[in-house]
């Protein structure tokens, strides 16, 4: 059996999302034979695509199939192409592919929350991830990733000294709250607010990354207007409640971000804390806050509605643990966030395909 072989073989393999086969769409990366083990990588053009477990089964199907008799061991992996309108010549994290802010209009909606699971969701099939924490006046980064007291290390990259991120659970992390004490930064006031925001950016070696995901501090206000002039972003996202008190402060936010000149297309609006589930009836669904309440402000904005992620306590545990729900058991958390952020891949992508 040749590489010829399995290519020619693969041309019946059909993703279920296009209804075009696998070779025609330039899905196969690479073919690797080895005695009786064959090692197929496939590119799938977002992270978690519900159809990488047809195409894998396929796989294995026409593979065993071409082998006849022989046994042998077909490995399927995925890795994930993810685009980008930025180029290399950038002078603000040149290497990043796609900046994501996640913004909310109030305090507590749980911004962070999905901030630091939609990062992790995002980095799967080697998606390269980068979560910064620049919520000066409350970083959470450090408690929901098990890494108070930590702190990175510096490293010379052409001859300026830089800060690492540190790496956890798959992504790498930032936090300012690794670099100033809590208690300082709250006192802190305009001008020294931003400096230490434009260090936080220009210092720090992110490196190559598919996706930079920040966590932006709560509300409206000058400190959001300098981080995102600093920072190129590729898009917003709108984190919300369904409550009416929390809708209206979401609308303040859509109207800053949605400004010309800050140059910040709004990805989307995701709706927290949507519905209220119990661990011991993942069925049902209490609509504590009323319901789909985000959804409708999508809709009466234009913007994209990216998911739902329920009221869990397992999402609340995790943080306070130090282990986001992303990788907990919690398979209603999980599937919730997985779908957010094949959502925001998409968003992503198709935005970058338009510019
Ligand atoms: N879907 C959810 N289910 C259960 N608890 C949640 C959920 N989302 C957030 N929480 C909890 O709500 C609290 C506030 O969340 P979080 O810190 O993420 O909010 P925030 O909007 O970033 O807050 P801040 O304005 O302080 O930055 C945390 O204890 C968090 O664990």
């Amino acid at each position: 059996m040749t590489e010829e072989d399995i290519l020619k073989a693969l041309k019946n393999v059909i993703n279920p999302d296009s209804q075009k086969d696998i070779v025609s769409l330039n899905m196969v990366s690479e073919i690797k034979i080895h005695d009786k083990n064959i090692a197929i990588t496939i590119m799938v053009p977002m992270t978690a695509a519900p159809y990488k477990a047809e195409i894998n089964e396929q796989c294995e199907n026409v593979i065993k199939e071409l082998a006849k008799d022989q046994t042998v061991n077909v490995n399927v992996t995925f890795t994930s192409k993810v685009n980008t309108k930025r180029s290399l010549h950038e002078t603000v994290l040149p290497k990043v592919k796609n900046i994501i802010a996640v913004v909310s209009g109030k305090g507590g909606v749980g911004k962070s929350t999905v901030a630091a699971n939609l990062a992790i969701a995002l980095s799967k099939d080697g998606v390269k991830v980068g979560l910064m924490d620049a919520d000066i006046y409350g970083p959470s980064a450090p408690i929901m990733f098990g890494l108070r007291g930590d702190r990175p290390k510096m490293a010379d990259i052409e001859g300026k000294g830089k800060i690492v991120p540190i790496e956890k659970f798959g992504i790498k992390v930032m936090s300012i709250g690794f670099l100033v004490d809590e208690r300082q930064a709250v006192v802190w006031r305009g001008p020294m607010v931003s400096s230490a925001v434009r260090q936080f950016v220009t210092d720090v070696y992110w490196d190559e990354l598919d996706y930079l995901v920040i966590d932006m501090p709560p509300g409206t206000g000058d400190i959001h207007l300098t981080l995102m002039q600093l920072v190129p972003v590729t898009g917003v996202i709108i984190v919300t409640t369904p409550q009416d008190v929390a809708l209206a402060d979401a609308k303040k936010g859509i109207a800053m971000f949605g400004q010309a000149q800050l140059d910040a297309p709004i990805i989307g609006l995701v709706e927290n804390m949507a519905y209220f589930t119990p661990a011991e009836l993942p069925e049902n669904k209490y609509y504590i806050f009323g319901k789909e309440g985000g959804k409708r402000l999508a809709s009466e904005y234009d913007l994209n509605f990216l998911g739902q992620i329920p009221l869990v306590q397992s999402i609340r545990e995790g943080g306070d643990k130090g282990v986001p729900v992303m990788l907990s058991e919690d398979a209603v958390s999980r599937k919730a966030f997985e779908a957010f952020a094949d959502e925001v891949a998409k968003q992503v992508q198709r935005r970058n395909e338009m510019l």
